[in-house]
């Protein structure tokens, strides 16, 4: 056996699969999402998923969506994957470099990916595309020429044992 494999994953799979399966490692009970960050040459240079900030402890910090008080609600204490994924980032600038989301990206990480200076974002799933912090973090990207655009499911089923 010579001929080189042609079952390999595609870049788009790669960098997506990436973002999901960092998603995986979130404890949010209701949605995880998953970012990676990659360059203009396909390397990639950051990662990140939901979940509340150092210190602030898993168990102790409210995963509830809802309640009447919203300090008890996770919503004003988890970080989004696309800011931590930024935030991640260690290595200098991000100008000109792709994110790979499995969520579309909301109105506060939309201005924290503009201001990276990245370029384009690639999402999965747009759940939460009829809310105004979703039309919102559109209108932003729009006007700061941010390119995006639904990731192509090849339908492919990767299964890893770990
Ligand atoms: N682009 C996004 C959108 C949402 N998130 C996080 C924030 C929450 O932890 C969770 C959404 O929870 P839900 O309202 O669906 O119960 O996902 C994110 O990281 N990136
Ligand atoms: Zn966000």
């Amino acid at each position: 056996m010579s001929e080189k494999r042609t079952d390999y994953l595609s870049w788009d799979e790669y960098f997506m699969g990436v973002a999901m399966l960092s998603g995986m490692r979130s404890k949010d009970p209701n949605t995880q999402v998953g970012c990676c960050i990659v360059s203009q040459d396909n390397k990639i240079l950051s990662m990140g998923y939901n979940g509340f900030p150092i210190g602030c402890s898993d168990d102790e910090f409210p995963w509830a969506r809802d309640g009447e008080d919203p300090l008890e609600t996770k919503y004003v204490y988890s970080t989004h994957s696309e800011l931590n994924a930024i935030l991640n980032y260690s290595g200098g600038s991000l100008a000109g470099a792709k994110l790979y989301v499995s969520l579309f990206p909301c109105n506060e990480c939309a201005k924290a990916i503009i201001q990276s200076g990245i370029r384009e974002v690639i999402y999965d799933c747009d759940k939460y595309a009829d809310t105004p912090s979703v039309k919102a973090s559109k209108r932003m990207m729009d006007a700061a020429g941010v390119r995006y655009h639904q990731y192509h499911r090849s339908n492919r089923k990767i299964e890893i044992e770990l």
